[in-house]
C-alpha cells in the first residue's frame, strides 16, 4: 500500500494534545512524560495470503474485545459508485464500469494478470483506503474504547506500513488448503493462484511476523493459538499501554529478528535508534511520547521500556 507515512496517530496540536514526553536531564534518557493522560489502544496487523483464515482469525479475535477494521471492506468503499478513484478507474478502463458502478470481478481479471495494470489501481486506491482507514483507527483510539484494535490486511508485506503497528500477526496454511477452502468461497483455482501471484509469497513473511499462526488444521485448533496469544501476548501488552507502565513482561533478551522489527517500529515513528546489544537501544534525537508509545514503549526507570511482554527491550 502506498501513500504518506506515519498518520496513524494524529498530529500533536492545542487541541489533540494529550501527552508529551520532554527533553530533560532526569528521568526516562531524557525524556519526561508531562501529561498525565495518553490513550493508546495496542494495535495488531493481521495478515497473510488470500485465504488463509485471516477473516476467521479477525473474528476469534473480535470474541475475545478486539474491534477489526477489515482493509478489504474499506477499499470497496473507495469504489463506491460517484467516488473520485471509481471515476479514475472509468477513465482508464471504461469497459469495467457501467452507469457508475464498478465491474469488480471485470477489473479483477484485467488487473490480477498485468502487474503494470494492478499497480495502477493501487495507487488509486490504495492511498485513499488508507487515509479512511486511520481516520477508523484515530476515532477508536481518541475514544478509548478500545484497547486492542485488530487491522486486517492480506497485502501489508508490500506495504511501506508493514511497521506501523505494535505487532504484526501472521497467519499461515498450507497451499492446497488454501486452494480448497477458496474453492469452497467460489474462487477458482487459477482466480486464487493469479492473487496469490500478485502477494508476498507465506516464505517470505517470516521476518514480518511477531507471531505465526498456523491455520492448516481445523479451526478450533486456530482458535486454541488465538487464546493462547491473546492471554499471553495481547492482554498484558494492552495493560501495559494502557498502564504507560510494564507492569507484565517476561525477562528474556530478545532475538536479532526481533530486535531489527523493534527498530524497524521506531524508524517509522521517526526515532531513529541504535542496537546496543544485550536488549538495549539508544536513541540520539529528542522525540515525543506519542511516537514512543505508538512504536510500543513506554516510561521505564532511567529508559523507555518495550511494553510487549514477550521479551525485555530498554531505549534511552
Ligand atoms: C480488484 C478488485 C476490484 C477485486 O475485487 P474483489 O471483490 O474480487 O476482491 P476483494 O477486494 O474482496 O479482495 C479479495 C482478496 O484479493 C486479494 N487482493 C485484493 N487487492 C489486491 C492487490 N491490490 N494486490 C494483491 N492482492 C489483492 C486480497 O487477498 C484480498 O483479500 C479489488 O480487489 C481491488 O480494488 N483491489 C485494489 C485495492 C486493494 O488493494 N484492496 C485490498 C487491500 S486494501
Ligand atoms: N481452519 C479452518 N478449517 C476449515 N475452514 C476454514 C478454516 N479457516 C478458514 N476456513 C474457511 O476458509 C475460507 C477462507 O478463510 P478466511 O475467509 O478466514 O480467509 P482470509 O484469509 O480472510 O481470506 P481472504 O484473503 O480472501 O480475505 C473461509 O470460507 C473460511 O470459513
Amino acid at each position: 500500500m502506498h501513500s504518506g507515512r506515519r498518520i496513524l496517530r494524529p498530529p500533536i496540536t492545542p487541541t489533540n494534545l494529550r501527552i508529551t514526553w520532554r527533553r530533560t536531564t532526569t528521568a526516562c534518557g531524557g525524556f519526561r512524560r508531562n501529561s498525565s493522560r495518553l490513550i493508546c489502544m495496542l494495535l495488531i496487523s493481521l495478515t497473510g495470503g488470500i485465504g488463509v483464515g485471516k477473516s476467521t482469525a479477525a473474528s476469534l479475535l473480535k470474541q475475545r474485545g478486539a474491534q477489526v477494521l477489515v482493509l478489504d471492506e474499506v477499499a470497496r468503499t473507495i469504489l463506491d459508485p460517484g467516488t473520485s478513484a471509481t471515476w479514475e478507474v472509468s477513465q482508464i478502463w471504461p469497459s469495467v464500469v457501467r452507469d457508475g458502478l464498478v465491474d469488480r470481478a471485470a477489473l479483477a481479471k484485467i488487473v490480477f494478470g498485468d502487474p503494470k495494470a494492478l499497480a495502477q489501481l493501487n495507487a488509486i486506491t490504495h492511498p485513499r483506503t488508507w487515509q479512511a482507514a486511520e481516520r477508523i483507527l484515530e476515532g477508536w483510539d481518541a475514544s478509548g474504547d478500545a484497547e486492542v484494535a485488530v487491522i486486517e490486511i492480506a497485502i501489508l508485506a508490500n506495504s511501506p506500513r508493514k511497521f506501523s503497528s505494535h505487532l504484526n500477526v501472521v497467519i499461515g496454511a498450507d497451499m492446497d488448503v488454501r486452494l480448497e477452502r477458496l474453492e469452497g468461497r467460489g474462487l477458482t483455482r487459477d482466480e486464487a493462484l493469479a492473487r496469490m501471484n500478485n502477494q508476498r509469497p507465506q516464505a517470505e513473511l517470516a521476518d514480518l511476523a511477531d507471531a505465526w499462526l498456523d491455520n492448516s488444521g481445523v479451526i478450533g485448533d486456530l482458535a486454541t493459538q488465538i487464546s493462547q496469544l491473546w492471554e499471553e501476548r495481547l492482554a498484558p501488552y494492552a495493560a501495559n499501554l494502557a498502564a504507560h507502565k510494564r507492569i507484565h513482561g517476561l525477562d528474556r533478551h530478545p532475538e536479532p529478528a526481533e530486535v531489527q522489527r523493534c527498530v524497524a517500529r521506531l524508524k517509522y515513528y521517526g526515532i531513529q535508534a541504535k542496537n546496543e546489544g544485550s536488549g538495549n537501544l539508544t536513541a540520539s534525537q529528542p522525540t515525543d511520547g506519542r511516537a514512543l508509545s505508538a512504536a510500543g514503549f513506554v516510561p521505564g526507570e532511567g529508559c523507555f521500556e518495550l511494553a510487549d511482554p514477550a521479551y525485555q527491550l530498554t531505549l534511552s
